[in-house]
């Protein structure tokens, strides 16, 4: 990346932000903060807005996360949830929809298959994949097969099935006896499995967090760009970040927050900001916002 003249040096970050660990992440903070109204605000909800729960229907947006959502959009060219969570559950446990300052807010659900905006509240999403159907006639069977089975249930995502095994007696060995099998059905109707913190999801090909991200940040003409997450299915949005930050003649400036957990090491390696969960990335965010 050359060095702008109208970016300040990231020396000149603010004290009071946590300061990334990495150059290129020092870079892209201090072009966000230099025009934050270029700055496509992207984040993970389950572990990154919300923190984790047994019970996937329990889980909320972190207490202080909409406050931050309001604070900070006015400020920069677009916030944008993107999840593995049907779109419109995140916008129901996010708390997103009807919220003054939110008018803007965009939620790509399913890993970017589904788009739910404010403007509308409307949820816009393809047909659903015939594969979808298959798995979930034959999924209980699969699972009676093993003796993991007990504590382990089917999250119905309606365009997908998540297998969660966090409450199972032993929800690591549980997930890796669970792996294969449930791979060998995927494919055999079409569908991949996306792993993730104790879950094995059957569901369409063609579209991840990094697809979405990157197609977003080209149609908001985005100059910057900041991407938070805590999973496996995050590091497809780290690798788009990477990879625009080395695209054009400059790259586009990319910061990765990862909110940090001892189930996913994957994304600290990775990120030039390492926080420890939702609530650092809430109260990151919440920074952000005053410094703006
Ligand atoms: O992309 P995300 O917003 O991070 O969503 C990924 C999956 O999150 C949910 O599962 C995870 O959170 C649950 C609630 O805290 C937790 O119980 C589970 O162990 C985690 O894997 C959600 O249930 C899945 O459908 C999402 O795909």
């Amino acid at each position: 990346m050359g060095s702008n003249p109208h970016v300040p040096a990231p020396s000149e970050i603010p004290s009071e932000l946590p300061t990334p660990t990495t150059p290129l992440g020092r870079e892209a903070l201090a072009a966000i903060l230099a025009r934050p109204d270029r700055a496509v605000v992207a984040l993970d909800f389950d572990g990154t807005l919300a923190d984790i729960v047994p019970d996937p229907e329990q889980a909320r947006a972190h207490p202080g996360a909409v406050d931050a959502l309001v604070a900070l959009a006015p400020k920069v060219a677009s916030i944008a949830v993107i999840t593995g969570r049907p779109a419109g559950v995140a916008v129901r446990h996010g708390g997103f929809a009807g919220v003054p300052g939110l008018d803007h807010l965009v939620v790509l659900g399913h890993y970017g298959a589904e788009r739910w905006d404010a403007v509308s509240g409307t949820v816009h999403a393809p047909a659903p994949h015939p594969g979808v159907a298959a798995v979930r006639a034959e999924l209980p069977g699969v699972l009676d097969r093993f003796d993991s089975w007990h504590g382990t249930w089917i999250e119905e995502k309606g365009r997908a099935l998540a297998v969660h095994t966090r409450r199972a007696a032993d929800p690591q060995a549980a997930f890796e006896a669970l792996r294969g099998p449930l791979g060998e059905l995927a494919a055999r109707h079409g569908l991949i499995v996306e792993p993730g913190r104790l879950v094995l999801e059957l569901r369409p090909p063609g579209m991840d967090k990094g697809v979405a991200l990157a197609q977003y940040v080209r149609e908001l003409d985005a100059e910057s760009v900041l991407y938070a997450g805590d999973d496996l299915g995050d590091l497809a949005a780290y690798a788009a970040v990477e990879k625009l930050r080395t695209e054009g003649p400059d790259g586009t400036p990319g910061l990765l927050v990862c909110s940090g957990s001892a189930e996913v090491p994957e994304l600290a390696e990775r990120a030039d900001l390492l926080l420890n969960g939702p609530g650092a990335v809430v109260g990151f965010l919440s920074a952000l916002a005053q410094h703006l």
